[in-house]
């Protein structure tokens, strides 16, 4: 389904982003994950089209689309949450989920849709989509965007961040949900061990190449341990250190 070849970035001062990737995903449910600033926000809106790569060529469903913008994209079946969700001047919750969807949603569909993300249809409908809402109430609206949409690729930039615990949890629910329900894909980027536990693949990104790309559990364990081991150095760090 999305092919990357010889993906390159460089930032304008010239520094090196990521460096050759070369992936295959299929229709599955595959989570990006890595340490901070290891690249993963970047190939994320490289494959969304936000952001062009330096080098290398993207192909989703046999089609060159490196040279596509988002709308272009999001009209071959790609869509794409932001980790900073956008604001919408002048828009209302219910106009945004009936412009995602494509259609005039019903009230129902608008309501269902709220609540998969944990918020309260009542109070949200009408509100406009502006600074008055909070970051996570954005960012789950945005979410619900993309469930809207329903196209055949969904990309979470860390669906977690700014989401309380309660709401997170009902999250994971509805990823499981979207994937299982129809045979879309999804590629989250994450590094919460709660969606690491229901992906089929992982990726794992440091420095801006891939340094890990496997089945699930030919590969949690092993990052998890190694994520221990981290923390208990830094642990024992600290403690060598008093
Ligand atoms: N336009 C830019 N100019 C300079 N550096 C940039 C630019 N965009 C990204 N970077 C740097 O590239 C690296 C990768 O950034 P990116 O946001 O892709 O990382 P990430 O893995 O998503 O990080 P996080 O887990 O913290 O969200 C970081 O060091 C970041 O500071």
């Amino acid at each position: 389904m999305l092919e990357l070849k010889n993906i390159s970035f460089y930032s304008e001062d010239n520094k090196k982003i990521l460096d050759n990737i070369c992936l295959e995903i299929d229709n599955n449910f595959t989570v990006i994950t890595g340490p901070n600033g290891s690249g993963k926000s970047t190939l994320a809106k490289i494959i969304a089209g936000i952001k062009k790569p330096t080098s290398g060529k993207i192909i989703f469903n046999g089609e060159d689309i490196t040279n596509l913008s988002i709308t272009e994209r999001a009209k071959r079946g790609m869509s794409y949450a932001f980790q900073q969700p956008v604001r919408f001047k002048g828009l209302k919750v219910k106009d945004l989920m009936s412009l995602a969807a494509g259609k005039e949603s019903s009230l129902s569909e608008v309501c269902d849709l709220l609540s998969e993300v944990g918020l309260c249809a009542r109070d949200y409908i009408n509100r406009n989509i502006d600074g008055t809402l909070s970051g996570g109430e954005l960012k789950r609206i945005e979410i619900a965007m993309v469930i809207a949409r329903n196209t055949q690729l969904s990309i979470f930039d860390e669906p977690e961040a700014g989401i309380d615990l309660w709401s997170f949890q009902k999250l994971i629910h509805v990823f499981e949900k979207l994937y299982k329900s129809n045979d879309k894909s999804i590629l989250i980027i994450s590094h919460q061990e709660r969606i690491l536990n229901i992906a089929d693949k992982i990726i794992y990104l440091k420095d801006g190449v891939v340094e890990k790309y496997d089945e699930r559990e030919n590969i949690l364990n092993e990052l998890l341990k190694s994520t221990e081991n981290a923390q208990c150095k830094v642990l024992k760090d600290k403690m060598e250190a008093k």
